[in-house]
């Protein structure tokens, strides 16, 4: 693929994004000298006020060779400024490939619709009818929110399905090219160890978490009209659970892939409101930090939540009676995303108690520092037959000499020239995932569903940690600690288990 352009250009994204990704992808040789990049958007500027924005969030250029090298993808970079609603600007464009198809002797197109949903449909047809090539590929890359609800997201499938080949779109969801994101599969259909226990027999409930300490900071506009539950949950967190709960797919195909993620989907019924708990965050504890409705942006009185939690369950003979409990928030204690999988207590144990035998899990830690550890009980090194909890640990920033873990979008940007779809969203999965959430969304939107205020900087609503025991999550009752290791002079000989400062197996 010689040729992306990216529509939106002069965006949050574009800038924080997408621009320093196509970057990391140039700077590591993934781009070929013949690519050129096209901004376009509605802003008036000069190519060289567009090459300062678009650099702005670029870092690590301080070596001499990073900076010639940025210096030589900003020479491959151009800009257009036209609207979105009418044929002038996409001919403009048009105008603009065109002339550089004729230097570079190329012809294949990668479209980024990196823009408010609201112009997806006219630009999409803009760019149909202008600027598709009949001549070479061209490949559309749609970003989120894909609709409301589930009549929303058909709207907008039947308009592009009308303009594009399925083959032709892509819907990306960022967590898709995360690496911890890409590493389940791996993980799960590589290792005997966790293939043979990855079912209702042997796994009580699994927990997917997604924590931000900021909160909307400005855009509050956009994130009020969606809430937490489209922003997060119903797309980055519902890819998660799918590649948790899926069944091995046949091959490694995109279309394989897809198909067993939509399998699993169609087997969860809608969640209900009784098994849902919103939130938004007021003004911090000390009165620093102000309240989601300080935000300039966000409407008065907005009753939109900026934290869920909600327990799905999986109708098929794999996971019958494991709930998958989702949680997600802005504004709370901490910067985290993980998927903690709690297996069962040990059955007919009459050698250890409880107390001293807790649950195993096994946590695979998406950002930060991306980690997958498992939670073991072992002996508590010394005379007797204590035991402590204690971890199998793979951290990446210490098993991996000198890591370097690509971005997300660099990830996603790369299959998307290369064609490869796997790791974007089928249509027939969105509407899956539509269908569980929109009942609820409905009654959300219609002010049915209670939403609790939360201080800034806490873990979120205070019947937080009731909602989650309700779908068998149990706090480990020995003492834990990550990422320290165990302090074993520290620890009372005589005590089975450790004195409890847990800080790990929070909710
Ligand atoms: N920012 C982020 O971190 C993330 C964003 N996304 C998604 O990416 C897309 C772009 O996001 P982002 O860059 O933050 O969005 P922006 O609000 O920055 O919008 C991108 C560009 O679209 C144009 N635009 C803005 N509002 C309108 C409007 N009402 N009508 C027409 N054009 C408009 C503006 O360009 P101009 O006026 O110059 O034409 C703007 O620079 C969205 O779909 C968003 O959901 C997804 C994940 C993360
Ligand atoms: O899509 C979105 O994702 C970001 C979180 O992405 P991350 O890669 O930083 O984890 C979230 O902040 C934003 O609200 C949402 O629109």
């Amino acid at each position: 693929m010689q040729r992306t352009i990216f529509l939106g250009a002069s965006g949050d994204l574009a800038k924080k994004k997408t621009f320093p990704a196509l970057f990391g992808l140039f700077l590591h040789g993934h781009i070929v000298p013949t690519t050129r990049i096209v901004g376009y958007a509605r802003t008036k500027m000069d190519r060289p006020d567009f090459l300062k924005r678009i650099s702005q969030y670029i870092k690590n250029t301080n070596t001499p060779k990073v900076k010639a090298m940025l210096d030589q993808f900003l020479d491959q970079c151009t800009y257009v400024s036209g609207v979105y609603d009418q044929d002038s600007g996409f001919q403009a464009l048009e105008h603009e490939l065109k002339r550089i198809e004729r230097e570079t002797k190329t012809i294949d197109r990668l479209f980024y619709m990196a823009l408010p949903p609201s112009v997806f449909i006219p630009v999409a047809n803009g760019l149909k009818k202008n600027c598709y090539t009949p001549k070479g590929v061209n490949r559309l890359i749609v970003e989120k929110p894909f609709g409301m609800d589930l009549e929303s997201s058909r709207v907008l499938s039947k308009a592009l399905g009308a303009l594009y080949r399925e083959d032709e779109i892509y819907r990306i969801d960022h967590y898709l090219g995360k690496e911890m994101v890409k590493n389940i599969m791996i993980l799960r259909f590589t290792n005997q160890i966790f293939g043979s226990c990855w079912n209702r027999e042997h796994i009580s409930n699994v927990q997917i978490t997604f924590k931000e300490k900021i909160g909307t900071e400005g855009r509050g506009g956009y994130f009020d009209e969606f809430g937490i539950m489209r922003d997060v949950m119903q797309n980055h967190l519902f890819q998660i659970l799918s590649l948790i709960a899926m069944e091995a797919p046949a091959s490694l195909s995109a279309e394989d892939v897809r198909s067993a993620k939509v399998d699993v989907l169609r087997a969860i019924p809608p969640v209900v409101e009784s098994e849902v708990l919103l939130g938004q965050y007021g003004k911090s504890e000390d009165g620093t930090l102000p309240s989601y409705l300080d935000d300039d942006t966000v409407p008065k009185g907005s009753k939109t939540a900026t934290f869920a939690a909600a327990a799905f369950h999986i109708d098929n003979p794999r996971w019958a009676g494991v709930p998958f409990v989702l949680k997600c928030g802005k504004a709370l204690d901490q910067q985290k995303v993980e998927i903690r999988i709690q297996f069962k207590d040990l059955t007919h144990n009459n050698l250890f108690q409880k107390d001293v035998a807790a649950r195993n899990e096994l946590v695979i830690r998406v950002q930060p520092e991306e980690a997958v550890y498992l939670k073991v009980t072992q002996k508590l090194p010394g005379l007797g037959m204590d035991t402590v909890m204690s971890e199998l640990d793979l951290s990446y920033a210490s098993r991996f000499t000198n890591l370097s873990v690509p971005d997300a979008y660099e990830n996603l940007i790369l299959d998307a020239v290369m064609g490869e779809q796997s790791n974007f969203v089928r249509s027939d999965e969105l509407d899956e995932a539509w269908r569980i959430f929109t009942p609820v969304l409905h009654k959300i939107d219609r002010g049915q569903v209670p939403v609790d205020i939360y201080p800034y900087g806490s873990r979120g609503p205070k019947n937080l940690p009731e909602f989650v025991a309700r779908f068998g999550f149990e706090r480990h009752l020995q003492a834990y600690s990550w990422p320290e290791t165990s302090q074993v002079s520290q620890t009372p000989a005589a005590s089975a288990s450790v004195a409890s400062s847990s800080s790990d197996s929070k909710l």
